[in-house]
């Protein structure tokens, strides 16, 4: 017998009854439903934006005149609040009173308007022409962009939203022993009438990967989450789902298999190609956007380190510094001389070297200074660094042929 509970209300379990915690809607949708409910799904569904949803049209990218553009954000959870911390960490205060307020101004960018939406909506207002700019994970932008050239990714490593798409067996019964896809695949229970069974909510990216990888028989059913309580209800064999911590997949006795990631993603910046070739205004708010992302990411990866040196001449101690490997900086050393008074006279004993040091390898650095005569070792954050030009810029120009 099974007892079906919200996600949010599960507090306790009872060893007589297996305890399955499902959102509310699927609850309810789960009580009056048959119990068994496979849906099997085509990979070509067309991509789901506004219009193909009323009438099965393809999505198509219509440039609205409007003065302002457009930046969707996501409106909940922890995307939302990465997306507003790097934002301000950028400079951009999104004036956003209250989370229910889902339309705000940044004062430092007086032509943009951000729009709070769910994640795929994001994806296909993009597409609808709706909005031109959105901050979303890769899984929604895949899994509802498709392959629709419309869709140009701006930055593809934003610092957060490290996580994966994959798919995650049970780690017993017929499972146990089964290590990859391969070995999926080729387990002798699947057959037409008997196909894989795969609970996910990426119904187009999950059918494309099954026929990619040659698995004929499969089938898919679909939740609006805790999806990974699937193949202990019985409703799916395997699941395929987004893996961060796999914290969720170790509590459901799930596990992950060689060559079952189907996407690695992150949180990307992301703009609707259409209304940057139309929209002259939106490509330089996506400039500046893109510079005070680098400059922020870049410096966000470093330290800036301040030591002394004894020496005879700033070359003396330059050539000291860049004997040392980790010692070489980002661009320098910059090297400045210490004055002192001596006896009434003015004289350089010391020179203050400045670099940036990568954090991952900021101790091995103040190792090679110390070896090299370097004393009184400062680090410090970096907050910024703004290069002469910002090379991805120059590559998303090329992507839109510009
Ligand atoms: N560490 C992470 N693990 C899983 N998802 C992450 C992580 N970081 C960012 N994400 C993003 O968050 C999204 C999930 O957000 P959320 O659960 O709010 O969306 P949803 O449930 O699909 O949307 P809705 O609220 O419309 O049902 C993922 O699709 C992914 O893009
Ligand atoms: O590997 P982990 O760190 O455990 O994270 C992975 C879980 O996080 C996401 O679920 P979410 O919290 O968004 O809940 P939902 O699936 O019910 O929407 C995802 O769908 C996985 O279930
Ligand atoms: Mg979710």
């Amino acid at each position: 017998m099974s007892l079906l509970l919200p996600t949010n209300l599960l507090q306790c379990r009872s060893s007589s009854l297996l305890l399955l915690s499902q959102s509310p809607s699927t609850t309810a949708f789960s009580a009056i439903a048959p119990r068994r409910i496979c849906l099997r799904l085509v990979t070509s569904c067309v991509a789901y934006d506004q219009s193909s949803a009323v009438n099965g049209s393809a999505p198509k990218a219509v440039v609205v005149e409007r003065d302002q553009i457009r930046l969707g954000l996501v409106s909940k959870g922890r995307m939302a609040t990465n997306s507003l911390n790097l934002l301000k960490d950028c400079q951009l205060f999104v004036k956003q009173v209250n989370p229910r307020q889902y339309v705000a101004q940044i004062p430092q960018l007086p032509n943009t308007k951000v729009c709070f939406q769910r994640p795929k909506d994001i994806v296909t207002k993009l597409l609808s022409g709706d909005l031109d700019l959105g901050i979303v994970g890769l899984d929604k932008l895949r899994e509802y962009g498709q392959e629709n050239e419309d869709l140009i990714i701006v930055h593809e490593a934003l610092n957060f939203g490290g996580y994966h798409l994959s798919i995650a067996i049970p780690n017993y019964g017929i499972f146990e022993n089964i290590k990859s896809l391969k070995e999926l695949a080729q387990m002798p229970q699947w057959s037409e009438e008997r196909p894989l069974r795969v609970a996910t909510g990426f119904t187009y990216l999950g059918p494309k990967f099954m026929k990619e990888n040659g698995i004929k028989h499969v089938t898919f059913s679909t939740a609006s989450g805790a999806l990974e309580a699937a193949p202990a209800m019985g409703i799916a064999d395997v699941v395929l789902d987004l893996v961060s911590s796999g914290t969720t997949l170790k509590e459901n006795n799930l596990k992950e298999i060689e060559g079952g990631v189907v996407l690695q993603c992150k949180a990307v910046l992301v703009a609707s190609r259409r209304a940057l070739t139309k929209r002259k205004e939106a490509l330089h708010t996506v400039q500046e956007i893109l510079e005070r992302l680098e400059a922020h990411l870049k410096a966000d990866s470093q330290f800036t380190v301040v030591a002394n040196f004894r020496g005879s001449s700033a070359e003396e101690v330059a050539d000291r510094v860049l004997s040392q490997p980790s010692l070489s900086g980002w661009q320098g050393p910059t090297i400045s001389p210490v004055y002192c008074r001596r006896g009434g006279k003015i004289s350089v004993d010391y020179y203050a070297i400045v670099i940036c040091v990568p954090k991952k390898t900021l101790y091995d650095s103040v190792k090679q200074l110390r070896a090299v005569g370097g004393s009184g070792v400062l680090v410090s954050p970096l907050t910024y660094i703004f290069d002469e030009d910002t090379p991805r810029w120059g590559q998303f120009l090329r992507n839109l042929g510009i």
